[in-house]
């Protein structure tokens, strides 16, 4: 038995969810960049949910289970009240997701029926979770999601207590359905790889949140918008950066395990880094961005992935930096769902082996001899 390292190249599930095939994403068939162009991400959740398109009474009925599951309990914000004003973000994600499934009768219900009410409830609370503790902790109180809008719009109006504008309604719409899946993602193998115990629903999405976490995965936007800050103007790009490729560190939002010639949801996400950029009159963060990008790929091939541009569409957004791996879990709960589902679909449990490395047979020692 020989291990490879980091699973790269094992093909460890079937899936017809999402697919990267030569560089292009699909999800069930449709290319992302008519996704990212035309849906709503209300639509994409449906497509990854169900496996075609809704047409307008299916968007109308999930937008209304959306309405109707979108408030947390009193019992879950006065717990997140409890929770320390400056805990990691993602901490608070996984632990809140946590605790809502103490108040949900379905949560151990493993029926068809009740697994996709679940995935509904999860869709439409993660955002109100994201936002109540963004108020919470600058001591503000919750504020509750509007019915009949969308989940882009709500999260954004919740964060605030603000109409949000058009234009941000849209970027925050387009980001939540390049984020929406992404075939066997860390997390997304951590959510199948906990299911396919058959333990339920709400622990898939835990583990999936702490295996999003980590800044090789979506803690990387995080991580960029934290470099951005560092380096601090467009004059400083050139330094920074080569010093830190000298150094032979690594640049966040760059690589990928899948693709080698660029991942297509980037440049969906630099454009609107620009546009927002110039929206605002300030294009520093876009123009660092673009010159950090001359760098990397001029000097190592590395191409930016889904999280470099990101960084800098959410903070013109006007959003904190702490928020960024929630938002990307607010978007990616619809595709960890998805594949949650499937894998109840047609189960196995995951068990794979592992090239043992250890000392070979050893004779045990007493304590009193040791
Ligand atoms: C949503 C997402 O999860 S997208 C990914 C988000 N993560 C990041 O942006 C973090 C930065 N990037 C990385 O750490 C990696 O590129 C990963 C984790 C995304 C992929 O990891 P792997 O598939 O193991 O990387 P891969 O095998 O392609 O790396 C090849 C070489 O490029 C280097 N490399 C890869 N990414 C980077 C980077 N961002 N900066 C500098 N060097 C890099 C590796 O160190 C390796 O060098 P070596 O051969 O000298 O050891
Ligand atoms: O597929 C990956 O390894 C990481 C990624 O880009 C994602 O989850 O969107």
């Amino acid at each position: 038995m020989t291990a490879t390292k980091g699973l790269e190249g094992i093909v460890a599930a079937e899936s017809s969810i999402s697919s990267i095939i030569d560089g292009t994403l699909t999800y069930r068939g449709y290319n992302i960049d008519d996704l990212a162009d035309y849906a709503t991400f209300e639509e994409v959740v449906y497509l990854l949910w169900h496996g075609k398109l809704p047409n307008r009474d299916e968007l109308s009925a999930l937008q209304k289970q959306f309405d109707e599951n979108a408030a947390i309990s009193p019992a879950v914000i006065d717990q997140m009240r409890l929770y320390p004003s400056n805990a990691n973000t993602m901490a608070v994600l996984r632990s809140a997701i946590s605790a809502l499934a103490l108040y949900d009768e379905l949560a151990d219900d493993m029926s068809r029926e009740a697994n996709v009410a679940k995935a509904v409830n999860l869709q439409a609370k993660l955002p109100t979770v994201v936002a109540a503790y963004a108020r919470l902790r600058a001591g503000k109180e919750p504020v509750a999601p509007q019915a009949g809008r969308s989940i882009a719009y709500n999260f954004l109006y919740m964060l605030t207590g603000e109409e949000p504008e058009a234009s941000a309604v849209k970027a925050m719409d387009k980001a939540l359905v390049l984020h929406a899946d992404h075939e066997l993602n860390a997390s997304t193998f951590a959510a199948r790889v906990t299911v396919a115990t058959l333990s339920d629903i709400y622990s898939g999405i835990v583990s999936a949140i702490g295996a999003l976490k980590g800044p090789l995965h979506g803690g990387a936007n995080e991580a960029v918008m934290k470099m951005l800050e560092e380096i601090g103007s467009l004059d400083r790009v050139e330094d920074y950066i080569q010093d830190k490729l000298n150094r032979r560190e690594k640049i966040m939002g760059f690589g990928h395990r899948v693709y080698k010639n660029g991942d297509p949801r980037a440049k969906h996400l630099q454009a609107m880094s620009r546009e927002l950029g110039s929206k605002s009159g300030n294009l520093e963060l876009y123009n660092m961005s673009v010159r950090i990008e001359e760098i990397v790929t001029g000097q190592k091939g590395l191409k930016p992935n889904v999280d470099f541009y990101s960084a800098s569409v959410y903070t013109l957004l006007g959003i904190p930096r702490d928020l960024f791996t929630p938002i990307f879990a607010v978007s990616r709960v619809s595709g960890w769902t998805a594949h949650i589902l499937e894998q109840y679909e047609n189960n196995r449990i995951i068990r794979p082996r592992a090239e043992y490395t250890g000392p070979a047979v050893q004779r045990y020692v007493p304590l009193a001899d040791r």
